[in-house]
């Protein structure tokens, strides 16, 4: 089951990434993508360990970015691959039919393309500037989503899909009309003074609009 809330791991000059995973599983994250960027291997290795850990002690699903090896190396629930690293069809038979396998997508063709390649859901994005990752691909805003949903659902395209990219709780209700399975957040979370409530208002606007019999 992929989550609807996706928490994407930051370090800050507060604490680590490992330490960020833990305070977002405290305070309601049920699963984690562990982000690490320009840290020597046995560093990152050490990381995801870490974050494994805490995430087997929330009972959290923990997934690894970018690394295939290092997620079969260190029994990660699955990866988060961009188009820069390996292919999810390389990596599935890596780690097996099992393991979770995300991909990112910026436009309808790249969904198809993911599916093809077997991957249990897509990161779309970036809905809009973010200072999180660099080299963003063109933003989305909530016609590019509106858009790329519309396609999958005249395709038959049903696969998760998590909106992406400088994230908030208010931007929830105005995403999850145009199809979206969930979200996947960074900052919105990391650098929220009160995470759980950040976490407990996301979560409450994900809830699923109440049908009106007319
Ligand atoms: C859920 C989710 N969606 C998209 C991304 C971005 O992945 P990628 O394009 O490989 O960029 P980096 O995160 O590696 O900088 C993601 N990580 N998670
Ligand atoms: C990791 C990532 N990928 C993106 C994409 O568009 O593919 S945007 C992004 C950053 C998400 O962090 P925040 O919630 O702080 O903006
Ligand atoms: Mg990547």
């Amino acid at each position: 089951m992929i989550s609807t809330l996706h928490y994407i791991t930051q370090e800050t000059d507060k604490q680590t990434h490992a330490q960020a995973a833990e305070a977002a599983c405290r305070a309601g994250a049920d699963w984690v993508q562990l982000r690490v960027k320009n840290k020597p291997y046995e560093v990152w290795k050490a990381l995801a360990l870490q974050t494994k850990s805490i995430c087997r002690h929330y009972g959290s699903t923990f997934i690894l970015n970018d690394n295939p090896a290092l997620a079969a190396e260190v029994g990660a629930d699955g990866v988060h691959l961009g188009k820069l690293e390996m292919a999810p069809a390389e990596a599935r038979k890596l780690l097996g039919p099992t393991k979770i396998i995300g991909g990112t997508a910026n436009t309808f063709e790249d969904v198809k393309r993911l599916l093809e390649q077997g991957v249990d859901y897509v990161g779309l994005g970036p809905y809009r500037f973010t200072t999180t990752k660099d080299n963003l691909s063109p933003i989305l805003g909530l016609q590019g989503y509106t858009a790329i949903l519309e396609q999958c659902s005249a395709a038959g395209i049903t696969i998760p899909i998590v909106a992406i990219g400088g994230i908030t709780a208010a931007d929830v209700p105005l995403l999850l009309p145009t199809g979206i399975h969930g979200i996947a957040v960074s900052s919105a979370i990391t650098l929220a003074a009160n995470r759980a409530a950040a976490i407990s208002e996301i979560k409450q606007n994900l809830q699923p609009l109440p049908q009106h019999n007319l």
